[in-house]
């Protein structure tokens, strides 16, 4: 492991990462891979997921390619320093932000949606110029080997690799020195990441899960809600880190809103769930259990047939649950959607603060204002109104947690940014040392009113009416000067090198200091 670290580290060294045009075109040579191996990526992904592979491509195959489309476009004028304004003592420097990468980015992927968790975070990081360690997760097998067997076949071979695994070797990885981890995954490993990076001081961007509420008014059209509700909780099986995780309505509202569900499941897969091409399977046994296991005791108003040979949970609603129990406790990730009853939207925006941060918020309600009343009086991840899971689609949001759903974010400009540094960068001159008579030693009140009136435009009355004078004398001189041809006087005057005792009213070092600003427009 230490061993290829160093080489990836070796390869960043030489520089080569850097430049736009190689930037550009490992982004072109993975958007190559995709389309020229597309049929292996289906394969893999959808033998991980029992998933159709329409619904790998629309799900996973398009926001990739979206993304480096969208990268490729914007790079050139992203990587370019940009001018910042200046203060008074800069003005006459060079002032700009450089964004530059940060080095050996480590990327450890998640298995829900392999290909567009892990292969998106890898675009922003070599957009940004970095070498990258991909850790894929070793539960989505299929994808894990696909990627190991693909990615070097079209990008720079030490530079970015993968490196294939279970906790054990992710254990071993973490204990190496990288310059940024990003990590996809649970809120406990999160936290483990964390720890180990905390040891080289490494920043992270942890993307984490979370119980995402949906509340719905009794002011909406609640078959469209119940429409938006069911794809986005039942797409993947219920395996979407932003899937509705439970429904908070008035009591009145729920055997309504069960009876609306049921019928978009029925419309969306048919009588047979089970031969649904579009109905996944839970990705292992272990967690087939651990979803069971929160079913029990409670009221199933639907669904609740499972199979455990195919890792089968049908689309299942759950009604007036108890917060205090276990299906409350914790995030889902599976096909079960628990309605808690509330009195109102002052009660479901409690219920929201008394918990964790969620990844994200729905609400959906014809009222507008309660929909922002909502968004102001919560925190979350992110939030949708009136539908779920779309602000995931959209790259110019950042895409990231809050609180126990995580740190950092991505997407589109917000992944170059991730893994940039933003350098500033200031060019000054070794002329002009006249200026900085201001700030050397020894100080004292004249330099502080100064100080204060350069950079604080803090006024002093009378200072400023000297100052004014001033400028008014300037002036007359350079009348005079016109009138009379009296010759050149000022200039001696403005000199740095010489400085006069004029302005009388100044200390010499302001003196200096103001002379310097002043003479070289
Ligand atoms: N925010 C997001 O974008 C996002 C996306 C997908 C999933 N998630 C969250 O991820 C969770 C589901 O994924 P998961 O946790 O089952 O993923 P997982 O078990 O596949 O873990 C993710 C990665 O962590 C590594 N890992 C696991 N245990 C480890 C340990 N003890 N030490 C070091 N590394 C370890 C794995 O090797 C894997 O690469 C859910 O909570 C979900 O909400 C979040
Ligand atoms: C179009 C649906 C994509 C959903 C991706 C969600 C990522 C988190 O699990």
């Amino acid at each position: 492991m230490e061993l290829e670290v160093r080489r990836v580290r070796q390869a960043f060294l030489s520089g080569r990462s850097r430049p736009l045009r190689f930037r550009l075109q490992q982004l072109e040579a993975l958007r190559r891979m995709v389309q020229e191996r597309e049929k292996d990526i289906l394969t893999a992904i959808a033998a991980d997921l029992c998933k159709s592979e329409f619904n790998v491509y629309s799900q996973e195959v398009i926001t990739v390619l979206g993304e480096i489309d969208f990268m490729l476009e914007n790079l050139p004028e992203w990587v370019t320093a940009k001018p910042v304004k200046k203060n008074v003592l800069t003005m006459l420097d060079e002032a700009y932000i450089q964004p530059q990468p940060l080095g050996v980015v480590l990327i450890i992927g998640a298995w829900n949606y392999p290909f567009v968790l892990t292969i998106q975070p890898l675009i922003g990081a070599i957009a940004a110029g970095n070498a990258v360690i991909i850790k894929p997760s070793e539960l989505s097998e299929n994808t894990a080997k696909i990627l190991a067997k693909l990615l070097p076949q079209y990008l720079d071979q030490d530079l970015y690799i993968v490196i294939n695994g279970g906790v054990e070797e992710t254990t071993e990885l973490l204990k190496q020195r990288f310059d940024h981890i990003f990590y996809t995954g649970n809120t406990a490993v999160g936290k483990i990441v964390m720890e180990a990076a905390a040891k080289h001081l490494t920043p992270v961007t942890l993307e984490l899960g979370g119980k995402s509420p949906c509340y719905i008014d009794k002011d909406c059209d609640l078959d469209i809600v119940c429409r938006r509700i069911t794809w986005g909780k039942y797409m993947n099986c219920g395996q979407t880190c932003i899937a509705p995780d439970y429904i908070l309505c008035e009591a009145s509202l729920q055997n309504q809103i069960v009876w609306k569900i049921k019928e978009t499941v029925k419309e969306f897969y048919g009588e047979n769930i089970k031969e649904s091409p579009d109905y996944e399977r839970i990705i292992n046994l272990r967690h087939f259990k651990r979803i069971l296991s929160l079913l029990e005791g409670q009221k199933i108003a639907f669904g609740g047939e499972t199979d455990e040979a195919t890792r089968y949970i049908a689309p299942t609603v759950l009604t007036d649950v108890d917060p205090k129990t276990k299906v409350m406790q914790e995030e889902i990730f599976g096909p079960i959607l628990p309605i808690v009853p509330v009195k109102n939207v002052d009660e479901a925006i409690n219920f929201i603060n008394e918990r964790e941060k969620p990844l994200a918020l729905y609400v959906f309600s014809h009222n507008h204002k309660l929909i922002k009343r909502m968004i102001d009086e919560t925190s979350s991840g992110g939030v949708t109104g009136n539908d779920v899971i779309m602000h995931f689609t959209l790259n110019s949001f950042p895409f990231g947690g809050v609180g126990s759903s995580g740190m950092g974010a991505y997407h589109g400009k917000h992944s170059f940014d991730t893994f940039s540094h933003q350098r500033p960068c200031l060019l000054k001159s070794l002329k002009r040392e006249g200026a900085n008579k201001l700030r050397y030693p020894p100080n004292s009140q004249s330099k502080v009113d100064w100080g204060k009136f350069f950079l604080l435009k803090r006024f002093n009355k009378e200072k400023l009416g000297l100052l004014l004078l001033t400028f008014l004398g300037i002036v007359a001189a350079v009348l005079v000067k016109e009138v009379s041809s009296v010759s050149a006087w000022l200039p001696i005057v403005w000199d740095v090198r010489s400085p006069c005792a004029w302005p009388p009213h100044l200390g010499s070092e302001a003196r200096l200091c103001l002379a310097a600003t002043t003479s070289r427009k």
